[in-house]
């Protein structure tokens, strides 16, 4: 039977013709010599192996025929109308790059437009130095050791700018156009090579066996997918442009997908390098390898995990959902909607695990501590402690990082324990009033009977380690996205729910986005990544031009990753677009008519749907007063809190909110200024913890603006 291999198809089709297309392809693979197919070679075509086929009376697909091992292949290079169909199928040519062994589809009749060098966004003075001769890349590295065809070598070499070469780039689909991105962003020649899994001299040739060869390269497989079945047909055809993720990855997404690793593995990359699709698709190919596994995908929020629910199922709806934790097949879950799972699950033995964590009992621990606890506590309990340590802030870290991963359960505990990471020293007397405020937060908790967050997971994981008895894993897998965000508890919980081995945990962090959990070290929860860390560095999300103000952003402040090493930068896009707009505006007034006006603009715009344009602000308070104040300018918008955002109108939300979202078109408010609350609140924290919280509040602004993908617009109050 025929194999088919399709391409990211460079027309558009309607859905119509979408599902005939579907139909003409179902029949193909089944059988390419029915005669409603009229599969046929084309006169004066350039390459022989051309044929067209007709999807209908009016459109005919153009494809390559391969023949290999008594099989004919097709590769699908696209659907058009009849005449167009001919002219493109005479021109058309499918071949392997004889220096990198890749394959190229080129039309060899169109010639290549010159660059279009002048870009909006950087003035260049008259003379000079093209960006690659900068960069010490030359003609020869280009054309003999990386297989750049020489005119294109020629327009890139001449190319002055990053924006210039991006524009080269942005003409070539697949891996000669991301070898340009690299290129452009400062990748030496070898580090190109090595990314694209390169050889030196790959001995291939030009007939159908080699090309074959040469189009299941990893490299090749950003452009073209063997489909393997019908529901994969149907995923390559209904993706359209949003869905490509789905079937065209990056060859080091794909190393990461499909690597199987002795222990935990991590996967670090800035926004929108596509680190949840390596995660989706590899705990779909580790489900696809074992049926029967129990495999676990988590996140810090609900939200998030919802929405990877949801991608895993367009990915492969086939995939078996898990009935529950500890069931066969995917199950996935917010850490801490995991944490509750666990506690159910144990039943009654959760008490000796409480007891293991807290040394005292809780009556109900399904229930959660209420959010102003803290600040309760503080009220009501009289202290000697300065304000810069009696604050909800460093209380609550304190206890999340130092008293409950540690199960401190007496102030005897709490008087020899470690507190590696925390940047306030405390003294003994310190301390025993530190323990004080605790003991009072423990006595209220009793009074309910409830745990909070931290105490949820560090008892699950208590239980799960075999507290009252022998451990407990309840998984075979276990897949963490947005790592940074978790805390110590978090991951006692998550290394206990897998026994170690082959392929335990493999996580994904950006460091640079952490805005939730503290700062921390992986290997002190039996965690080891060494030699398994691996970085994302292709942008997939967000232009250029939003990339560089979003990195900007970040500049000065220095950032560790999950294994305690300084989180490296170097991402790049193989998109370009408008500059981001940062407009200053004066007061609340000035700030809301300027979103008003900014939203009306793009909502006039032709094709864009009011849904992918979002306003981005700190609070909810903030949410609330830009839902109302735009409803007062004749801007009708949706305030989202946590529900799952609707279509029709633009989006307001917090930035918190936003995180794994992206928009189309996006304005951020609010950025630069601290409401008085806020202020106070940074002013009463110790050095130690201000420097974190200002560091989260660039990353909150970091994530905020790499939501966008093509336009961002910044509010700045004067
Ligand atoms: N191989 C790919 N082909 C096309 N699009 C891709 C690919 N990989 C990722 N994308 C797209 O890039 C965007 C960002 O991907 P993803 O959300 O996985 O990135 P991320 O690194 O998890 O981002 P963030 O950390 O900001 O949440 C998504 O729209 C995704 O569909």
């Amino acid at each position: 039977m025929p194999t088919i291999i399709m391409t990211k198809w460079p027309t558009e089709i309607d859905g119509s013709v979408r599902s005939k297309a579907m139909s003409f392809l179902q029949k193909l693979s089944g059988d390419d010599t029915l005669p409603g197919l009229h599969v046929e070679p084309i006169a004066l075509a350039v390459d022989p192996r051309v044929r067209t086929g007709r999807v209908d009376q009016f459109w005919r697909a153009v494809m390559f025929r391969l023949d290999h091992g008594g099989e004919a292949h097709y590769v699908i290079h696209g659907v058009w109308p009849h005449d167009d169909a001919i002219e493109v199928a005479k021109k058309v040519r499918l071949t392997v790059n004889p220096i990198n062994g890749l394959p190229t589809i080129e039309s060899v009749a169109i010639p290549q437009a010159p660059p279009a060098l002048e870009t909006q966004t950087v003035a260049v003075p008259e003379v000079v130095t093209p960006l690659l001769e900068t960069l010490g890349v030359s003609r020869d590295d280009l054309v003999s050791r990386l297989g750049v065809p020489a005119e294109v070598a020629d327009q890139v070499l001449a190319a002055r700018t990053e924006d210039e070469v991006l524009t080269v780039a942005q003409r070539h689909d697949g891996w000669l156009g991301l070898m340009l991105v690299d290129l452009a962003t400062g990748d030496s020649v070898d580090d190109v090579a090595a990314k694209l899994q390169i050889e030196k001299s790959p001995e291939i040739g030009d007939d159908d066996a080699d090309v074959l060869r040469s189009l299941q390269h990893p490299a090749a497989r950003m452009q073209f997918a063997f489909i393997e079945d019908q529901d994969d047909l149907r995923r390559v055809i209904e993706s359209g442009d949003f869905g490509r993720w789905r079937v065209f990855l990056h060859p080091e997404q794909r190393r990461y997908v499909e690597a199987r690793y002795k222990g935990p593995a991590r996967v670090t990359g800035g926004a929108g390098t596509g680190k949840t699709v390596v995660v989706v698709h590899r705990a779909r190919a580790l489900h696809r390898s074992a049926p029967q596994a129990r495999i676990v995908m988590t996140t810090f929020t609900t939200n998030l995990a919802d929405s990877m629910r949801e991608s895993l199922e367009q990915l492969d709806p086939r995939a078996t959902r898990a009935a529950g934790l500890g069931k066969p097949g995917v199950h996935v879950a917010g850490v801490d909607a995991l944490a509750a799972a666990v506690l159910r699950a144990a039943g009654a033995e959760i008490n000796q695990a409480i007891d293991a964590v807290l040394g005292e009992p809780r009556t109900d621990p399904n229930q959660r501590v209420p959010n102003q606890r803290w600040h309760a506590v503080l009220g009501a309990t009289t202290t000697t402690l300065p304000e810069s340590l009696a604050n909800e802030t460093f209380l609550k870290a304190e206890y999340e990082t130092v008293v409950v991963p540690h199960r401190v359960r007496t102030e005897e505990d709490y008087l020899r324990v470690r507190r590696a990471g925390r940047g306030s020293a405390l003294d003994r007397r310190r301390r025993k009033e530190v323990w004080r405020l605790i003991e009072a937060y423990r006595a209220h908790n009793r009074v309910d009977g409830s745990l909070d967050y931290a105490e949820a997971a560090a008892i699950a994981a208590a239980w799960l380690e075999g507290a009252g008895g022998a451990a407990r894993p309840q998984a075979d897998h276990v897949l963490v996205d947005e790592g940074q965000d978790l805390g110590p508890a978090h991951w006692q919980m998550l290394r206990a729910l897998v026994a170690p081995g082959p392929d335990d945990l493999f996580i994904a962090e950006d460091s640079h986005q952490r805005i939730y959990g503290p700062r921390l070290v992986l290997s002190r929860f039996g965690i080891n990544v060494v030699g398994r860390a691996r970085r994302l560095t292709l942008n997939y999300r967000t232009t250029a031009q939003n990339l560089r103000y979003a990195m900007g952003l970040l500049s000065g402040a220095t950032y560790v990753d999950l294994d305690d090493e300084p989180e490296a930068t170097g991402y790049r896009s193989a998109r370009t677009g408008p500059k981001p707009d940062i407009r200053k505006v004066t007061g609340t007034g000035g700030e809301l008519q300027t979103i008003a006006d900014v939203l009306q603009g793009w909502l006039a715009e032709d094709g864009v749907a009011p849904e992918t344009i979002a306003v981005l602000v700190h609070d909810r308070f903030a949410r609330e007063r830009v839902v109302s104040g735009l409803a007062e300018r004749g801007v009708t918008v949706r305030g989202v809190d946590r529900e799952k955002p609707g279509p029709g109108r633009p989006l307001v939300m917090t930035m918190h909110r936003a995180k794994g979202l992206e928009f189309a078109k996006v304005v951020l408010a609010g950025v630069g200024t601290k409401s008085p609350a806020e202020k106070g609140r940074l002013a009463a924290l110790d050095d130690a913890e201000r420097e974190d919280a200002e560091l989260r509040a660039r990353s909150l602004t970091y994530v905020a603006a790499t939501r966008a993908r093509d336009e961002l617009i910044v509010v700045e109050r004067e």
